[in-house]
């Protein structure tokens, strides 16, 4: 049977007086590829930050296991958060720094391991992203796929239970994005991680989510979620039907992106 490996609870997501999305209530299982998805400016980003510690709910929680992460005092909060990585939307890898120093980073923050140590797992991270050999380059020499896979060694750095990624495709050409979600599949087995991907690109979500939540945009709040493939044939939700077929509901256009996804 899944187990709950993170509990959404009643969680209303405000900016001042702005509602972004209200009473959220779903479930990532462990072991998930959970997608987080829906429109423009619905509010993926945000519920986010409040899965990882940036911002603070309105109301409500987000449980890791039993233990509530608002509810916790500030020393337990970061005891959960160290079973985290992020990868964010821009790799958010420091310039001045090369690329084993912008992976080793949160190793020396983290542990007091000497160097050749941090340096034998810096050189594994970057080979587990295909970036072996790309040690001593800086992110400005190279491309936006390899930062954003240099990124991706930096999230793994502690070996995190939980990865998160935000928009992993944004600004990458269709092939570099697709070599990004197979690495995030093979990552997935390879680790035995739970995945959790802020995304509203429909060929990801139906690469690599077997679960998912629908943020609302017009009601603000989770209306729908499961395996993408089975929202798409199933939904009862004008709204998901709409989103996963790029705004047409009609059966040819259904039908033609069953064909392009796989089984
Ligand atoms: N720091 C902030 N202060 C006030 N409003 C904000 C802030 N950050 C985001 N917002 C607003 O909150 C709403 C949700 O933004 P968010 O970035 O979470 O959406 P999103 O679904 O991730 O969007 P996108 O798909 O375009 O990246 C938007 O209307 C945005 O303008």
């Amino acid at each position: 049977m899944a187990e709950a490996c993170i509990t959404v609870k009643d969680l209303t997501m405000t900016y001042g007086d702005f509602v972004i999305q209200h009473d959220l209530n779903f479930t990532i299982n462990r072991g998930d590829v959970f997608i987080i998805m829906g429109g423009n400016g619905c509010g993926k980003t945000t519920l986010l930050r409040h899965m990882i510690g940036l911002k603070a709910p309105a109301k409500g929680d987000v449980c890791y296991g039993e233990q509530g992460l608002w509810q916790a005092d500030p020393k337990a909060r970061q005891q959960i958060l160290a079973r985290t990585g992020v990868l964010f939307q821009s790799g958010a890898l420091l310039s001045s720094m090369t690329l084993a120093e912008n992976v080793a980073l949160p190793i020396t923050e983290a542990t007091l391991l000497p160097p050749k140590k941090v340096r034998e797992i810096v050189s594994y991270k970057l080979a587990l992203v295909g970036l072996a050999g790309f040690e001593d380059y800086y992110p400005s020499e190279l491309s936006g796929g390899m930062q954003k896979r240099a990124g991706l060694a930096r999230a793994m750095a502690l070996d995190p239970e939980i990865l998160f990624f935000d928009e992993p495709s944004a600004g990458l050409d269709p092939i570099t994005a697709k070599l990004l979600d197979d690495l995030i599949l093979s990552l997935s087995s390879a680790l035995s991680a739970t995945i959790v991907v802020v995304t509203h690109d429909l060929d990801s979500i139906f690469a690599i989510g077997n679960n998912s939540v629908f943020l609302d945009a017009e009601t603000r709040t989770n209306i729908d979620g499961g395996p993408p493939q089975k929202l798409l044939h199933e939904s009862k939700h004008p709204n998901v039907i709409r989103f996963l077929n790029r705004g047409d509901q009609t059966e040819q256009n259904s039908s033609n992106r069953q064909m392009r996804s796989p089984a």
